[in-house]
């Protein structure tokens, strides 16, 4: 028993330190890093605990919620992988949970039924991400953060406001988590495209709400023959992709699985930044000088103060510089929908 016990710990050991390594770590050189969730006892929360509990870049994970996360960090802290995990819930746990944090996640707030917008989420969501804003400032105002709670185009625009008023607003340590939109982009391209989805790769620019997503399919690797028709329909699935959700989920809330994988992989690139492993580059929405909208996502190269560039769009189709065009007006609106909400 002791053996089998012995050998177990040994293949957790060596996975963890192996999995290190992989990332361009030698296994002495990893920093502590502390990552906190707010809404972590949520659909998406939970499984993203889970994974972030599974990341050998993290050293110490905060689960914070309103309520319920004494459960879910029991849970996750039997894991036998490197962070320690403590669960806070309520207001007056909530600074303990940022203290010290250099990633805060954020999936608090409602998600919608079918027949809602994301828009429609503001007037709930906006309030919500607002506080939690206010008490990263005040906590720890050199994370980065990572936006999840929808309408992502309004909440990046909230937070940015609440730092100012704060005065610790850094435009390169504030993300909106678009991540979700490359994943399904990569996935119905090779689908359509029949290659590996593995090596596939897709950028997706503009916002994260209908027609503000721009899958740039005429940049997607590998290249295949896929027709102008075929294009279209993978814009317009890559668009709808949380609404697909949304219908199949039936008022049982929208994308939780794929959404806290795809949170993952961003939180993980930017700890990989901070760690100053060279040439992450990830799309997601943050202030920006690509367009002549003061937020957009794009591909970004992620450093050690979280962005270190914001890259261009590169060449368009004639179709994507019509898509790109058409998405402006309703991107702009939300935009200065969260900036008014924030300083009213
Ligand atoms: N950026 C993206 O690509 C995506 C964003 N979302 C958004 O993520 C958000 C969360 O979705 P789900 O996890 O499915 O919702 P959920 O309702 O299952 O979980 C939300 C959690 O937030 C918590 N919460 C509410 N107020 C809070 C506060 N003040 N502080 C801390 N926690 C608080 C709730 O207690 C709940 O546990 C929604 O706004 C949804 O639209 C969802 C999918 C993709
Ligand atoms: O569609 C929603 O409401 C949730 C979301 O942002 C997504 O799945 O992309």
């Amino acid at each position: 028993m002791n053996s089998m016990l012995r050998s177990a710990r040994t293949l957790a050991t060596t996975a963890s330190r192996s999995s290190i390594l992989r990332r361009g770590y030698s296994s002495e050189s990893v920093p502590d890093r502390k990552v906190a969730i707010l809404g972590a006892a949520g659909g998406i929360g939970q499984p993203l605990s889970l994974l972030m509990k599974l990341n050998p870049l993290v050293s110490n994970l905060a689960l914070y919620d309103i309520a319920n996360t004494p459960g879910v960090a029991a849970d996750v802290s039997h894991i036998n992988t490197r962070s320690e995990v403590t669960g806070y819930f309520g207001d007056d746990q909530l600074g303990k949970a940022l203290e010290g944090a250099d990633v805060v996640i954020i999936p608090a707030g409602v998600p919608r039924k079918p027949g809602m917008t994301r828009d429609d989420l503001f007037n709930i969501n906006a309030g919500i991400v607002k506080g939690l804003c206010e008490a990263i400032a005040k906590y720890c105002p050199h994370a980065l953060i990572n936006m999840i709670s929808n309408p992502v185009n309004s909440t990046v625009p909230i937070a940015a406001e609440v730092f100012k008023k704060a005065g610790t607003y850094d435009e390169k340590r504030l993300f909106g988590v678009t991540t979700l939109d490359v994943v399904r982009a990569k996935t119905f391209y090779a689908g359509k495209a029949r290659v590996p989805v593995a090596g596939v790769n897709v950028p997706v620019v503009g916002g994260h709400a209908g027609v503000t997503i721009l899958p740039l399919f005429s940049q997607a690797t590998p290249k295949a023959n896929v027709s102008e028709e075929e294009i279209v329909a993978l814009t317009k699935r890559t668009q709808d992709g949380g609404t697909e959700v949304v219908e199949a989920k039936a008022g049982k809330g929208s994308a939780t699985l794929s959404m806290a994988y795809a949170g993952a992989l961003f939180a993980d690139a930017c700890l990989k930044g901070l760690n100053g492993v060279p040439d992450v580059v990830e799309c997601t929405f943050v202030q920006s000088n690509v367009t002549d909208l003061p937020f957009f996502a794009s591909k970004v190269r992620l450093g050690k103060n979280g962005v270190d560039e914001v890259l261009g769009l590169g060449p368009l189709s004639d179709f994507e510089k019509e898509g790109l065009e058409k998405l402006k007006p309703e991107l702009l609106s939300s935009i200065e929908k969260g900036i008014k909400f924030a300083n009213k």
